[in-house]
C-alpha cells in the first residue's frame, strides 16, 4: 500500500460491488430456502402418516428425490448471485504508466470447412489482426483440423488484404476490426472525411473481391475432401506472412496438426495445445487470446483493456493472482425473440457477473486472454529432464518455456523467429504427444472432458490458486467479440448435449469432483459451489422427469400431490428467475422469462438427459463423449420468425415430445373425468396440479404444434410424432389406472 501522501499512479481499472442487486438476490434466496423447507417438511410428514400405502409412499418417495435434486442444484447456484460486481478498464491510462506491452499470440481454431464457412473464419482472423495493439506483438494462429486446402489458400488471401485492412484500421481508428461487419453491417463506424470515404471505399471494393474469390474457393471445394481425409493427414505449418517490409503487421501462422484415425486428437483442447506448442517455438508471447473461429473480434481495444486487468500492480484485489481475463459471449445472429435462449443470458449477464465479485468467472472457451505460464503449470522450480518429460522432447520447446520466465514482465516478445518447418511440424504431430509428455494433463488446455473449457478453467487455474476477471462491456459499448449461435433446435440441443455431458462427466468423477477438492474448497468454498453447479447441471433432468409424469399420472386417477407449500415456493422461485432475466435485460423481461422458462424444460428432458446417459456411458467405460461440431452455416428464417425450427431433429427430442403427449392427455382426460365423476368437478387439492399442468401444456404449446398443426417442412419429423403418441398411449395404459 502507498503511504499518505505517496503520490500513486491511476489505477488502470476499478471494481464496483453491485449492491442492491446482491441484497435482493440474498434476501430472495433466503425466503426460498424457507419455503422449500416447508415443502419437504411437509413431503415428509405425509409419508409418516401415510402408514406405508405403497402408492403414497411411491409417488411421495420420488417427489422428495426431484425436490431435494431442485434444491440441491439451486444452493449451488446461489453463489453465482451472491457479490455481483462491474469493472471498468482504464486502456488510456496504459501509456501513462509507461509499461511495456507483453506480447499476444492469438490461437483461433477451426475444424470443418462445410460447418465452418472459410469466409467466416477469415474474418475472425483479419478481426484479430486488426486489435489495437503493437503489431510487432501481436500474433495469429490458425488451426485447421480438417487440414484443408482451402483453409489454408484463404489465410494467404486474408493476409494479403490484411496489408490493406489492418492500416486502414490504425489510420482511421476505426472501431470494429471484422471487414464483414464493418462494410455491410455498419453500426455508428463510418469515416466522416473525404479522402477517407475514398479509402474506405477502395478498402471496400478489395473486400468484395477478397470475399468472391473466397466463395468461389469454397463452391469448388464442395464435396472434394471427404470425412476420411479430414481426420487422416499429416501436420503443415505455413508462416504465411514475417517478411521484412511489413514489420508492423501481425504475423499470421497455419497450423494444420497431423492427424491420424487411430491416434486420439482430442478435438479443440488438442487443437489448442498444438497451436500452444508452435506458438512457443515461434513467438512465445506470454499472454494467448483464444478465438472459436466464429467468434470474430467486434471492438478493437479488448487487448488493451485485457492488459489493464493482467499489468496493474495495484489492481483493487492486492492478493488476486491473475490468471485470465474473459470476455463474455455474445452474437450477431440472436433473433429478438430468441426462443433457443442462445444468448445464454443465465451464463454471461447474470451467473459471470456474480463469480467475479469472488473469484473470478469460469474459463468460457473463447474470448479470453490468458497467461502462458499458468496454462503451463508450475515449472519454475523444474529441471532440464522433468520440463523434457512434461513438454517433450523438443530442446526447443523447452528453452522456450525457460525463457518464458525470463522475462515474463518485460517481454514484449511477437516477432515470428526464423525456424526450420520441420522443427515446427514435429511438435504438431501426433507422436510428439504419443510419447507419454504431460499434454492434456499436467500442460496445456486438458483433455478428460470435452468441455475443455470448463474443466481447464477449474483444474489448471482455481485449483492451482489463480482468479480471473470479467470484461463485460456497459450497456452503451460495442460488445467486444461477437459469435455466432446455432439457430435450429437440433443443432441447439446437440451442442448442450455436449456441454451437459462434459460438465457431468467432471462432475460425477471421483478424481475432479469440484465438491471433494481439496484445493478448491481451501481457496473458495463458493467458487467450489459455483463450479460444482455447472458440474450437477444435468442433473435437473431427474426432477424434470418427475415433475414431467408424476403429477399427470396422478391428476389422471384424481390423487392429490401438492400442497399449498408449493405453490408458494413455485412462485418464489418464478420471481427470482424474473429478477434474473429483469437485472440482466435492464428492464422488465417477461419474453425472456418464458423463453428461458420454456427452453429450460425442453432441454431438461433432452439434452441434459441424453448428457446424463452418455455421461454414465462414459464413466463407465462403455462410450466416450464425442465433440459434435456445431454448424455454422444452417438457415435461420424460422429461428428469426420466432418459429421452432425442428428440421433434423431425431430421437433426441423424442423424451419431450412424448412426455409433451402424455400431459395434454393426462389434462384432458383427468379433467373429462373430474366432470364426469360424481359430484362433478375438482377437489381444492387438485387444483395445483391442473394449474401445473396447464403450464406445461402452454409452455409445450410449440410441441404440439409442430406434432399436429403444422405441415411445413420443419414441423417435428413425422415418426418422431408417431413414437412419441405411442410411447404416451403405453404410459397412460400402464399406470393411469
Ligand atoms: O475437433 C475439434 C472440434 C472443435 N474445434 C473448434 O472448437 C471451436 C468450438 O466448437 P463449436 O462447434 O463452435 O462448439 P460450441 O458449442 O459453439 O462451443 C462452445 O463450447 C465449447 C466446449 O464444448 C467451447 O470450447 C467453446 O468455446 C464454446 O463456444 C470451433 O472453432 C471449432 O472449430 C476444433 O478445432 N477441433
Ligand atoms: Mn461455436
Amino acid at each position: 500500500m502507498a503511504g499518505a501522501g505517496e503520490k500513486m499512479a491511476p489505477a488502470l481499472s476499478s471494481v464496483r460491488v453491485n449492491w442492491p442487486v446482491a441484497v435482493a438476490n440474498r434476501v430472495m434466496g433466503a425466503v426460498h430456502a424457507a419455503l422449500v423447507a416447508a415443502v419437504i417438511g411437509h413431503r415428509a410428514q405425509q409419508l409418516l402418516v401415510s402408514g406405508g400405502k405403497s402408492l403414497v409412499v411411491g409417488h411421495g418417495c420420488a417427489m422428495v428425490v426431484a425436490d431435494l435434486t431442485l434444491l440441491f442444484l439451486w444452493a449451488l447456484s446461489q453463489s453465482g448471485l451472491w457479490r455481483p460486481v462491474s469493472r471498468v478498464a482504464f486502456p488510456e491510462r496504459l501509456a501513462s504508466r509507461g509499461l511495456r506491452l507483453p506480447g499476444v499470440d492469438v490461437l483461433v481454431v477451426t475444424a470443418d470447412p462445410d460447418k465452418e464457412p472459410a469466409l467466416g473464419v477469415m474474418n475472425t482472423v483479419l478481426s484479430a489482426m486488426a486489435l489495437d495493439y503493437p503489431g510487432e506483438r501481436l500474433s495469429v494462429y490458425l488451426s485447421d483440423d480438417a487440414g484443408s486446402p482451402l483453409t489454408l489458400l484463404a489465410a494467404r488471401k486474408a493476409y494479403a488484404f490484411a496489408r490493406a485492412w489492418v492500416p486502414f484500421c490504425r489510420t482511421y481508428s476505426v472501431h470494429c476490426p471484422c471487414p464483414e461487419r464493418y462494410f455491410f453491417n455498419p453500426s455508428g463506424d463510418l469515416v466522416a472525411d473525404d479522402a477517407a470515404a475514398e479509402e474506405r471505399l477502395r478498402i471496400k471494393k478489395m473486400y468484395e473481391t477478397f470475399k468472391g474469390e473466397i466463395e468461389e474457393a469454397c463452391r469448388k471445394d464442395k464435396g472434394r475432401w471427404t470425412k476420411e481425409e479430414r481426420q487422416d493427414h499429416d501436420a503443415h505449418v505455413e508462416v504465411i506472412s514475417n517478411d521484412g517490409d511489413q514489420q508492423e503487421l501481425p504475423s499470421l501462422v497455419y497450423v494444420s496438426r497431423e492427424k491420424r484415425r487411430r491416434s486420439p486428437h482430442h478435438f479443440k483442447a488438442g487443437a489448442l495445445n498444438a497451436l500452444l506448442r508452435v506458438s512457443a517455438l515461434l513467438t512465445n508471447a506470454p499472454y494467448v487470446l483464444v478465438l472459436d473461429c466464429d467468434m470474430a473480434c467486434n471492438s478493437r481495444a479488448s487487448a488493451l483493456e485485457a492488459m489493464c486487468f493482467h499489468l496493474d500492480p495495484s489492481p483493487p484485489e492486492p492478493d488476486k493472482k491473475m490468471g485470465f481475463v474473459q470476455f463474455p459471449q455474445m452474437f450477431h445472429n440472436l433473433s429478438h425473440n430468441d426462443i433457443y435462449t442462445n444468448d445464454l443470458r443465465h451464463i454471461f449477464a447474470t451467473r459471470w457477473i456474480g463469480l467475479d465479485g469472488l473469484r473470478g468467472p469460469l474459463l468460457s472457451g473463447t474470448g479470453f486472454y490468458a497467461r502462458r505460464d499458468a496454462l503451463y503449470g508450475d515449472t519454475e522450480l523444474l529441471d532440464a529432464t522433468e520440463l523434457a518429460r512434461r513438454f517433450g522432447h523438443s530442446d526447443q520447446l523447452v528453452a522456450s518455456v525457460r525463457n518464458l520466465h525470463a522475462d515474463l514482465q518485460q517481454s514484449s516478445k511477437g516477432k515470428a523467429k526464423k525456424l526450420e518447418l520441420e522443427l515446427l511440424e514435429a511438435v504438431a504431430s501426433c507422436s510428439f504427444e504419443a510419447a507419454g509428455t504431460g499434454w492434456g494433463d499436467e500442460v496445456g488446455f486438458m483433455y478428460q472432458s470435452v468441455i475443455e473449457d470448463y474443466f481447464t478453467g477449474y483444474r489448471r487455474f482455481f485449483c492451482r490458486g489463480w482468479t480471473s476477471a470479467y470484461c463485460y462491456p456497459a450497456p452503451s459499448a460495442r460488445p467486444p467479440f461477437l459469435g455466432s449461435v446455432p439457430t435450429n433446435l437440433n443443432d441447439v440441443l446437440v451442442q448442450n448435449k455436449r456441454w451437459m455431458s462434459g460438465m457431468l462427466a467432471v462432475g460425477l468423477s471421483s478424481t475432479y469432483c469440484p465438491l471433494a477438492c481439496r484445493e478448491l474448497l481451501a481457496v473458495s468454498v463458493p467458487q467450489a459451489m459455483a463450479i460444482a453447479y455447472f458440474g450437477f447441471l444435468a442433473l435437473y433432468a431427474i426432477p424434470a422427469l418427475c415433475y414431467a409424469t408424476l403429477p399427470q399420472l396422478c391428476f389422471l386417477r384424481g390423487v392429490p400431490l401438492f400442497c399449498p407449500w408449493y405453490a408458494a415456493s413455485f412462485a418464489s422461485s418464478q420471481l427470482q428467475h424474473l429478477v434474473e432475466a429483469s437485472v440482466a435485460n435492464r428492464r422488465l423481461a417477461l419474453r425472456t422469462w418464458w423463453n428461458e422458462q420454456r427452453f429450460w424444460m425442453l432441454n431438461a428432458v433432452t439434452a441434459q438427459l441424453f448428457g446424463c446417459v452418455s455421461a454414465a456411458q462414459d464413466l463407465l467405460g462403455v462410450a466416450a463423449i464425442d465433440f459434435d461440431l456445431t454448424s455454422k452455416a444452417s438457415d435461420a428464417t424460422l429461428y428469426h420468425r420466432g418459429v421452432f425450427d425442428f428440421t433434423g431433429c431425431s430421437t433426441l427430442l423424442l423424451p419431450a415430445t412424448t412426455l409433451c403427449v402424455l400431459n395434454a392427455a393426462a389434462l384432458v382426460g383427468g379433467t373429462w373425468r373430474r366432470m364426469m365423476s360424481r359430484g362433478g368437478g375438482f377437489s381444492r387439492e387438485l387444483f395445483p396440479q391442473l394449474f401445473l399442468l396447464s403450464y406445461i401444456a402452454a409452455l409445450s404449446y410449440p410441441l404440439l404444434e409442430g406434432m399436429f398443426l403444422r405441415w411445413d417442412p420443419a414441423r417435428v419429423p413425422g415418426r418422431i410424432t408417431a413414437l412419441s403418441v405411442a410411447l404416451a398411449a403405453v404410459l397412460l395404459a400402464l399406470f393411469s389406472g
